[in-house]
């Protein structure tokens, strides 16, 4: 079988080693030409995965075209991009899996919704979950969230995408699966931000909670359910990126906590923090359908430069409510 992976970040490029190491022929699409020769040539992606040791089965090609006579496409460039790159490729109607946690801004679309206009005739599934890049190419135990309406395709998916160490669980909420992860980096910059300002760990718990909170009033809005929402792809990815450094949202929020200007950190690094994208469309959709976010509101304010003592103190005299 013949995988194509578009994007060769440190995502892409672990899935396609977990691909390569299952047996499968992995083309593996990356923008850079510098990333091309060094998979090519070293089997290390220098720039985006240095650690580790790639298989000499995954080829890596700057043409999108040679991704053509995939069976089927794992998309994995960073959320604001998959429109641009879905438009550029000739994929016919081949099975696109939607890797990348974000929401457009300008359109407010999920990624499926976006690859839908991209990609009008290729069926459509969602990986999603509690999965650091690193641990995955390193063949730690890791299990996903696989979403996708079409039974038979979902399952064929799943079996096609599992190893020994990645453990794909079925759903047919696509909607769901997306918006836990799309949320939960805006919430882990909350956490960063918690960690970093040393308020402690009362504090990132009641974040963790209420932000798990405010994901689900949002996605119950947009159509998700519940149970996926505490699933693979929202509750555990929170928890992962709201408890470590390995997340670039979460050392992102460190260092607004540690007092550093967001701008000027976005504009030094290379590799993506997706919900500094995502909080100002969030923010602005969910204002939009009526729903309350204020970690979101607040993750939003401290990108613009917000000081954090009045944005925690704004946060704990908001009016008393009810839990639930
Ligand atoms: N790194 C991780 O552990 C995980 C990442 N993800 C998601 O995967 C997606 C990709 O993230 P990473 O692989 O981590 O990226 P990365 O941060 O390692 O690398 C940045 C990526 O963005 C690409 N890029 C930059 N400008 C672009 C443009 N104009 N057009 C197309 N691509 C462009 C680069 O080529 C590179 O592939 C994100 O949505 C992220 O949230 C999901 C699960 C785990
Ligand atoms: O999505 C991730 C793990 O599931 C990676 O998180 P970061 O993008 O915050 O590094």
């Amino acid at each position: 079988m013949k995988i194509g992976v578009i994007g060769a970040g440190a995502w892409g490029t672990a899935l396609a080693q977990v691909a390569a190491t299952g047996g499968k022929d992995v083309t593996l699409w990356a923008r850079e030409p510098e990333v091309v020769a060094s998979i090519n040539d070293t089997h290390v992606n220098t720039l985006f995965l240095p650690k580790a040791k790639l298989s000499p089965a995954i080829r890596a090609t700057g043409d999108l075209a040679e991704l053509g006579d995939a069976e089927a496409l794992l998309v994995v460039v960073p959320a604001q991009h998959v429109g641009a790159v879905l438009r550029e490729i000739d994929v016919a109607s081949r099975p696109l899996v939607l890797c990348a946690k974000g929401i457009e801004a300008g359109t407010r679309r999920l990624v499926s919704e976006i690859a839908s206009e991209a990609r009008p005739d290729s069926p459509l599934a969602v990986l999603s979950g509690p999965t650091f890049a690193h641990e995955v190419a390193a063949g730690l135990p890791t299990a996903v969230t696989l979403a996708c309406a079409d039974a038979g395709l979902r399952d064929a998916l799943a079996e096609r995408l599992a190893s020994p160490s990645l453990r794909p669980y079925a759903s047919d909420d696509v909607v769901g699966a997306e918006i836990g992860g799309a949320v939960k980096n805006v919430l882990a910059i909350a956490c960063g931000v918690v960690d970093g300002a040393g308020l402690g760990q009362n504090a990132r718990a009641a974040v963790i909670a209420r932000g798990f909170a405010e994901m689900t009033r949002y996605g119950i809005a947009r159509g998700a359910r519940v149970e996926t929402l505490s699933g693979l792809s929202g509750l555990g990815d929170l928890v992962l990126t709201c408890s470590s450094t390995s997340s670039r949202n979460f050392s992102l929020g460190v260092g607004i906590g540690e007092g550093r200007p967001a701008a000027s950190m976005l504009a030094d690094r290379r590799t993506v923090a997706e919900g500094a994208f995502t909080a100002p469309v969030l923010r602005e959709d969910a204002r939009a359908r009526g729903v309350d976010m204020p970690v979101t509101e607040a993750v939003c304010a401290l990108l613009e430069g917000a000081d954090v003592g009045a944005i925690t103190q704004a946060l704990l005299a908001r009016p008393l409510r009810p839990e639930a």
